[in-house]
């Protein structure tokens, strides 16, 4: 229409190279100063928006085999956007000029012939070859440490993105790895079918990406991990290439699968799933509700989630949680109920949940029961800060401060030991090495019927020009508290190379063996992301 200002739309808008998400997205430097002045110690002014050019890129250390260089990108932005993940460390590195060692080739495979192709290329000439989807690690997913090899390759999935088929019988879909989750339900949504896998990365991660990190979907309890709905995958290896059989179900041994889930491209390339789909929601309905007790709330929770009533979301806010997210600001704990149904109406269901969590000292939010939309005030204000709160870490992150999550799952016997141990020793370890009180808070993402995985959020005053030493210590106290308390060191945020010291605790011995044999086999020279999941 004449006169209005268009839109920018993914085609016209430019992903930062150092932070999350979108480049013109990100709050400006009075922004970044208000929020700053909220967490006392930060800096008085916020620090640069950090660009490629100042980092002194060098040329690539090696040329790219010339029948694949028409897939090869060398220039810096390019090289320097696919450096890192998208972890409050990452972003942190970037502000201070030092994002480690960047890498030589970017390489935009089209099919999996070209994958085997660059594997081959890079076995033959001791080049590491990083797999990335959508760059959104936050453990260290996505780049290269150490100088074992000659030159590194980060293998961008992203032009494998598409839908291939759509089995609407057996309601499933074959799909490539590099989709990112807008275009994967996009694709999908003209056969009335969803893949319904929502974690809070979706904008900006990939199918491939999700499966090699098993990631959590929001909005979901019961099939929250992607695992549930892989039927099969197809994954090229230095060895060759593995494709699992479409089945709803099978005995047949260990499932091959399995192996590759969580994987972390240090076994092989996913190329491509079958995954399970579901029909797309017609009937939503949605609740909060209010408890002065965080221990009454805890007990609603379970409640919930032993029961049969299945909500599609369930998560408890602890007071500052909620207070940070705009759902609550007396000091109370906030629960949020969401149900949702491709066949029948959800409102009795929403009301018997409602009731359950009044008999544990819930008060009752708005309930909306208008079976289309939230209109929840404080479930809609608790959806709109967790979609913008990776832009304002950023945002806090120019101004000095620390503002990182981290989470984990335990079973509901050591819930609340667990809660209290990180809240009191992470806040005590922030206090000390910055002179400083920080906030620890805590919400249950996912809840199961024999536990739950709590998420917890630092916010802190770095230590000015050491903010990565600074986190990292506060990241070594949490992980000893997870380790003490049997707590997993990741419930959906993956290994990587930074949480292997508590991965390599908690894993049995006779399978670390097992998974080094298989890493053995499949990439016999170890090129394939080296330093994740195993040596
Ligand atoms: C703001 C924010 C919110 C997040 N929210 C969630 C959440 O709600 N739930 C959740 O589970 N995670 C979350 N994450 C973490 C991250 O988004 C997930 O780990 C996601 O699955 C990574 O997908 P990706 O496509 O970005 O993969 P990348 O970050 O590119 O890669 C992740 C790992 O998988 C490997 N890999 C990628 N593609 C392939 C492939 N095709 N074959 C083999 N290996 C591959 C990479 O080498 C790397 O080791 C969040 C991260 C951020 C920054």
């Amino acid at each position: 229409m004449p006169g209005t200002t268009p839109q920018p739309t993914s085609a016209t808008r430019t992903r930062s190279w150092w932070g999350w998400g979108w480049a013109d997205a990100h709050p400006d430097d009075a922004e970044c100063a208000a929020m700053g002045a909220l967490i006392p110690g930060t800096l008085a002014h916020p620090l640069p928006v950090p660009r490629v050019r100042d980092l002194g890129v060098g040329r690539p250390a090696v040329e790219p085999p010339a029948s694949l260089a028409h897939l090869v990108a060398t220039g810096p932005e390019e090289r320097a956007a696919h450096a890192m993940g998208k972890a409050y460390r990452d972003v942190a590195r970037a502000l201070r000029g030092r994002p480690g060692r960047i890498p030589d080739l970017v390489a935009r495979p089209t099919d999996e012939r070209e994958v085997a192709d660059m594997l081959d290329w890079a076995g033959e000439r001791e080049v590491a070859v990083v797999p990335y989807g959508g760059g959104s690690s936050v453990s260290g997913g996505v780049e290269y440490r150490g100088d074992a090899h000659r030159a590194v390759l980060s293998l961008d999935m992203t032009a494998m993105d598409r839908v291939l088929e759509v089995d609407a019988v057996g309601r499933a879909a074959r799909i490539q790895a590099g989709t990112l989750g807008p275009s994967l339900e996009d694709q999908l949504r003209p056969h009335g079918l969803t893949l319904r896998h929502f974690p809070q990365s979706f904008e900006f991660s990939t199918l491939g990406g999700w499966l090699a990190t098993r990631a959590g979907g929001h909005y979901a309890t019961g099939r929250t991990h992607i695992d549930d709905f892989v039927q099969s995958l197809r994954v090229v290896t230095p060895a060759g290439t593995s494709a699992s059989w479409r089945l709803p179900a099978s005995g047949a041994g260990p499932s091959p699968d399995r192996l590759f889930l969580g994987s972390e491209g240090a076994l092989g390339i996913i190329t491509e799933a079958w995954v399970r789909l579901q029909a797309r929601p017609t009937h939503k309905a949605s609740a909060s509700l209010a408890f002065t007790d965080f221990h009454a709330a805890l007990a609603a929770v379970r409640a919930i989630a032993q029961s049969d009533l299945a909500p599609a979301n369930c998560r408890l806010l602890d007071a500052g949680e909620a207070a940070l997210s705009g759902a609550s600001h007396d000091g109370s704990a906030v629960l949020v109920l969401g149900f949702e149904s491709a066949d029948a109406p959800v409102t009795a269901r929403l009301g018997q949940a409602v009731e359950l969590a009044r008999s544990h000292g819930g008060r009752r939010g708005d309930v909306d029961g208008a079976e289309t939309a939230d209109t929840d005030a404080a479930v809609g204000a608790w959806r709109s800060a967790f979609l913008r709160m990776p832009y304002l870490r950023d945002g806090l992150a120019r101004m000095g401060a620390v503002a990182e999550t981290f989470e984990t799952a335990a079973t509901w016997d050591r819930i609340p030991g667990l809660i209290e141990a990180v809240r009191t020793e992470v806040g005590q370890a922030a206090l000390k090495a910055s002179g400083h009180p920080a906030t620890v808070n805590c919400r249950l993402t996912h809840v199961y019927p024999d536990g739950a995985a709590p998420y917890f959020t630092v916010l802190a005053a770095g230590r000015p020009g050491d903010e990565v030493a600074f986190w990292d210590d506060l990241k070594a106290v949490a992980s000893d508290v997870l380790h003490r308390h049997r707590a997993t060191i990741t419930h959906h945020h993956a290994v990587g190379r930074d949480h292997r010291p508590g991965y390599d605790r908690q894993r049995p011995d006779p399978f670390a063996l097992a998974l080094r044999a298989a890493k053995g086999a499949l990439d016999p020279r170890g090129i394939l992301n080296p330093g994740v999941l195993v040596d």
